[in-house]
């Protein structure tokens, strides 16, 4: 396990008491691009904010979480801003909301390089030029100027993944980078995560509901529900035979389709989310599960390896014969 970039092991979270996370593992490897998936509400984004230290003053946090072999958890204040300042990032789904509507872009992007390299502003400028050429701005010198009303969401998106570059970050932690676009847009983003995860070996932590961004883009899946995580698989397992009822369940109730442009965005399935400050007992899938046996509501399932070389918490996983989508 040493040679994971981040190690994320037994992770509870609780905000103001009320627990959210719940005995939460996974890793990323070095270049790395992983999907983290799951409905509203199943813990994606705490995940995320976990990881990058910006949680709120109430949160109580237990388990390890190691990044580059520090534990972000116990590492001093200086460690962490380094870590957090310079290897990982973070990029959220309303960009305009993460920008400043009354400061140019080129401004707020300065303001970022001059934060973690000490240049004269003409090399600055130079740089934040270079940084919006590489995310696919046509004409960065007059981007510099504008102000977000006058770009569109795509642009906006593509100005937070450049700041999120500054720093030459080996995880970027992209929370539903594409939600808020429209799909043409959100192909050129997933294309252009793409590009950079190959090009400069970065590690991808992608958190999104949306199955056909993640199979394009993840060669990993992690699936979240009620705070913890339930299968951890390879994409093209996951898309063939779930091994999991709630992964089933979504691709049941999505309408992927790996051939077509739709946004294959799942439409929901059957029952309410269970809440993670409440979790039912055994399986906390099991009030909504199609395959729920009297076992299920006793026993707490724990994640294990399957036949896929995955991990998945089901206590039936071995016997259950799930279908995927057709490839
Ligand atoms: N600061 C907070 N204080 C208390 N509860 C919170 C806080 N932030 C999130 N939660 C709760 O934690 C749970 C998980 O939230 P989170 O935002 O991680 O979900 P998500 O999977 O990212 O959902 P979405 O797809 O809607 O963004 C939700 O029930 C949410 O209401």
């Amino acid at each position: 396990m040493g040679d994971h970039l981040l190690e994320v092991d037994q992770l509870h979270l609780a905000i103001g008491g009320t627990p959210l996370l719940a005995d939460l593992s996974f890793t990323v490897a070095e270049g790395e691009v992983v999907g983290l998936v799951g409905e509203s509400g199943s813990g994606k984004t705490l995940t995320g904010l976990t990881v990058m230290g910006l949680l709120p003053p109430e949160a109580t946090v237990e388990g390890t979480i190691t990044f580059a072999g520090t534990d972000l958890l116990t590492a001093s204040p200086d460690q962490l801003r380094r870590l957090r300042g310079n290897e990982l990032s973070m990029i959220f789904q309303e960009p305009r909301a993460s920008l400043h509507p009354a400061r140019p872009v080129g401004r707020q992007i300065l303001d970022v390089v001059a934060a973690h390299e000490n240049v004269p502003k003409a090399q600055a400028v130079d740089r934040a030029c270079d940084l919006l050429s590489q995310v696919g701005l046509p004409n960065p010198r007059r981007t510099l100027t504008a102000y977000t009303h006058e770009l569109s969401g795509g642009m906006c998106q593509r100005i937070m993944i450049a700041m999120a570059l500054v720093c030459r970050p080996r995880l970027l932690i992209a929370d539903e980078p594409t939600t808020a676009l429209d799909v043409t847009i959100q192909a050129q983003i997933i294309d252009l995560l793409h590009r950079l995860a190959e090009e400069r070996g970065l590690a991808v932590l992608l958190i999104s509901h949306n199955l056909g961004v993640v199979s394009e883009l993840c060669s990993r899946v992690i699936t979240l529900y009620c705070g913890q995580v339930v299968s951890d698989t390879r994409t093209d397992n996951l898309l063939r035979r779930p091994r999991h009822p709630y992964p089933w369940a979504l691709l049941q109730a999505s309408t992927v389709d790996l051939d077509s442009d739709d946004t294959r965005e799942w439409t929901g399935i059957a029952g309410a989310p269970a809440n993670p400050a409440r979790p039912p007992a055994g399986c906390r899938f099991h009030p909504r599960c199609p395959h729920r046996r009297d076992a299920c509501v006793e026993a707490v399932p724990d994640l294990v390896p399957d036949d896929d070389n995955g991990l998945t918490r089901c206590l039936r996983h071995r016997e259950l014969e799930l279908t995927g989508v057709p490839a």
